[in-house]
């Protein structure tokens, strides 16, 4: 399964993270967040990263040529679309960019809602489920309506986020079967700054149903 811990901005805490288990880092590219982070904070914080571990920016309603020009720089393996992009958005960056992995969120408001990732399947590689929050884009800390997505298998790999944590991540798995999760403010100290106990009961947690 995917691991993917979110919203790193401390580049001494990457090689932790990915030591402890992780299998992709994700960076907050939305300069509104609090866990927003530059080009060259990226840049330090792949340095010491194995070349196996997914690199993910995350963008929101950002452009073409800015979600471009920040994967080239800092060398980022996949890009994570957290706002309201269409198909046609999917369609455009991945002619820029056709080596990159293109994950789009969805922060799912209804089974209606949901039901529209089928309108991205020819344009994107991956999925990822986060809730809905009125006034923030992400890292709200808040849990999907698990029970609406027991029918959810699209025909791309998915991953759950949202309000995950290690006291609620083997429940969530014991109801669904995504292909990764992805966590942020489950396993934070303060926005940003990871709680690296949180990340190990995580791995420790996850091991022991896994292996
Ligand atoms: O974390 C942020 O600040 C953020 C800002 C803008 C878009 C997405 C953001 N984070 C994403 O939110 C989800 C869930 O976070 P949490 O576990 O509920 O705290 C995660 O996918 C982050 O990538």
């Amino acid at each position: 399964m995917r691991v993917k811990i979110c919203g790193i901005t401390q580049p001494q805490q990457s090689l932790a993270i990915a030591s402890l288990g992780a299998t992709a880092l994700g960076f907050i590219c939305v300069p509104t967040s609090p866990r927003y982070v530059t080009i060259e904070q990226i840049q330090a914080a792949l340095v010491p990263l194995p070349k196996n571990i997914d690199t993910i920016g995350v963008f929101a309603n950002s452009s073409t040529t800015q979600i471009s020009d920040t994967v080239i720089a800092s060398n980022l393996t996949g890009v994570q679309l957290h706002g309201d992009e269409s198909p046609e958005f999917c369609y455009q960056l991945r002619q820029s960019l056709p080596d990159v992995e293109i994950i789009k969120a969805l922060r799912v408001r209804s089974l209606e809602h949901l039901q529209t990732t089928a309108n991205y399947i020819d344009y994107v590689d991956t999925f990822l489920l986060d809730a809905y929050h009125p006034q923030q884009l992400g890292g709200t800390g808040q849990t999907l309506d698990w029970q609406m997505l027991q029918a959810f298998s699209p025909s791309r790999p998915w991953f759950l986020a949202g309000g995950l944590t290690p006291d609620n991540i083997i429940y969530a798995l014991n109801q669904l079967h995504p292909h990764g999760i992805d966590l942020s403010s489950g396993v934070e100290l303060s926005p940003g700054d990871k709680d690296l106990d949180k990340v190990a009961l995580l791995f420790a947690r996850l091991n022991s149903v896994l292996m």
